[in-house]
């Protein structure tokens, strides 16, 4: 992925952050992927799916409020999470209420990068949020984000994101920007630089944390996790996936990854969908 795509490298962020790119050379990094059609999967045999959404599920757009779920989606999700013993979660950096404007609440989801998650109509806030200090980070950031007409912020139940997918030009000043409004906190907050965004969230909860917490759920629980995502923060997805024996496919262009198989992009990844349940 290209640098100005991600901002200031393309390392994956959150392994960056978590373990030093010097030790990249002794895991398990792929860059070999399979491809994904040499996956034989029976919807009905025992795994548990979990999706990411945007770059994923769904096509970026440029604001989050401006995706297109296609019409076929969401019915080819219902007949999946049937056929899969209503094991089909969405993993996913929006908050719950994003995600669920866009799918309806119909589907488990792990919302805000692992920090909530809600099973069925049970919603279990996995993290508590910290209004005070994502406020004061929000209002710290208003003048470097003024200097770049087109970006903006995005203020979630636990974390903050600064959006500059319309200005890439401005990625390397907000970073910087970002880096110093969250000095001082760095023990519990984290940087993610994902896709057009970068955002701060917590450290304790991550799409990983998220992966094992709906893996030791009721309905998931024995399952073999099948997981797809595109993003840097889905990197520890796949990880915790690839733990629990399970299977990891990552959408768009190939990169160093934990994942096992590649997809080359959302529209590709939705026709498996829809040839998967068909084909059940
Ligand atoms: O984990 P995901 O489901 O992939 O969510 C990650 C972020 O998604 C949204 O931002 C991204 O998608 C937008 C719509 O395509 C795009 O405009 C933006 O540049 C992307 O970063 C969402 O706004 C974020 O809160 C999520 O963290």
């Amino acid at each position: 992925m290209a640098n100005a795509e991600r901002g200031e490298t393309d390392e994956p962020a959150a392994m960056r952050d978590r373990r030093g790119p010097e030790q990249h050379a002794s895991d398990s990094f792929a860059t070999e992927l399979a491809p994904m059609t040499s996956l034989g999967i029976d919807p009905r045999g025992g795994w548990a799916f979990l999706f990411d959404i945007d770059g994923t599920l769904l096509d970026l757009a440029d604001h989050p409020d401006r995706v297109v779920v296609p019409e076929t989606l969401l019915p080819a999700l219902r007949r999946l999470k049937a056929l899969a013993g209503g094991a089909l979660a969405l993993v996913t950096g929006r908050g719950l209420g994003s995600a669920d404007r866009l799918f309806g609440a119909d589907f488990d989801c792990a919302g805000n990068h692992g920090a909530t998650l809600r099973l069925g109509t049970t919603l279990d806030a996995v993290a508590a949020a910290d209004d005070l200090l994502l406020d004061g980070i929000a209002t710290a950031l208003e003048p470097a984000i003024a200097a770049y007409p087109g970006a903006w912020i995005e203020r979630k139940s636990h974390s903050v994101a600064v959006h500059w997918r319309r200005v890439p030009e401005a990625a390397g000043d907000l970073a910087r920007a970002v880096r110093i409004a969250v000095a001082g906190h760095v023990r519990d907050w984290r940087l993610i630089q994902g896709k057009g965004v970068i955002e701060i969230a917590r450290r304790d909860a991550t799409k990983g944390t998220a992966v094992e917490r709906l893996l030791a759920s009721p309905g998931y629980a024995g399952r073999r996790p099948f997981y797809a995502g595109d993003d840097v923060t889905d990197e520890d997805a796949f990880q915790a996936v690839a733990g629990l024996g399970g299977v990891g496919v990552l959408v768009g262009p190939p990169r160093r990854t934990y994942a096992q198989y590649s997809c080359p992009a959302p529209e590709v990844f939705r026709r498996w969908i829809e040839a998967l349940v068909e084909d059940a």
